[in-house]
């Protein structure tokens, strides 16, 4: 499986920081989330057609909540909270959205996929400055979540370059992380530091398919 990385932005950047930012960090990574919860719906057209036209494709734009802004920009996905549109109702209006919900429990990412989302936000994994106070649910409730989950989830919430390789070892298709990346000094440099830790947890994986299959053809000859 190849695990995916999603930057989301953090509210705190002007929206032409944001575009650039976006436009220098989406080559090394797989989604960027335009979540600017201050933001009116015409305020977030702008800011995400001023991301398209700095050079993000638009299938790796996902605006969080606002199915009508993700529709008017020509985004290629949408991220539901548990106060937007259902995923089902979503799916009925926008057919070629990629459709992302937000969850936070094993019972929230088993519904998600009973709804028809393609994907989920499974948060906070780690203590995170977004959460404050509030008790993050570690790797074991992620484990749990992963395997309720019926489509691919992405872990969220304190992931960083150290830490990604033990959430992927759950079972999570992906990391999201906001801080790390639109927080940091160099947000490229930032990026690939996350990028190569997702390589390295992807070479994990094939050596260990590699030597699988090694020792199956192995007990295969002896059977023979
Ligand atoms: C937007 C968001 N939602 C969360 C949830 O648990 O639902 S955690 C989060 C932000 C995570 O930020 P960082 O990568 O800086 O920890």
């Amino acid at each position: 499986m190849l695990h995916e990385i999603h930057v989301i932005s953090d509210g705190r950047l002007h929206p032409e920081k944001l575009a650039e930012l976006a436009a220098a960090v989406h080559p090394i990574v797989d989604y960027i989330h335009l979540r600017e919860k201050a933001m009116s719906a015409r305020e977030l057209l702008a800011a995400a057609q001023q991301m398209l036209q700095a050079g993000v494709p638009p299938s790796k734009l996902v605006i969080n909540d606002r199915i009508d802004v993700a529709l008017a920009a020509g985004a290629g996905g949408v991220q539901l909270a548990w106060h937007s549109l259902p995923p089902a109702a979503a799916r009925g209006l926008a057919t070629g959205l990629r459709i992302g919900r937000s969850v936070h429990s094993w019972e929230e990412a088993a519904e998600a996929g009973r709804q028809g989302a393609d994907f989920c936000l499974y948060g906070h994994v780690f203590p995170t400055a977004c959460k404050p106070g509030q008790q993050a649910r570690g790797l074991a409730q992620l484990a749990e979540a992963v395997r309720w989950s019926r489509i691919p989830l992405i872990a969220l919430g304190g992931i960083t370059p150290g830490n990604a390789g033990a959430v992927l070892t759950q079972g999570a298709a992906g990391i999201a992380v906001m801080s790390g990346i639109c927080g940091a000094p160099d947000p490229v440099a930032a990026a690939r530091a996350y990028r190569e830790a997702v390589h390295r947890d992807r070479a994990a994986e094939l050596a260990e398919a590699l030597e699988m299959a090694q020792s199956q053809g192995t007990a295969g000859g002896e059977q023979a």
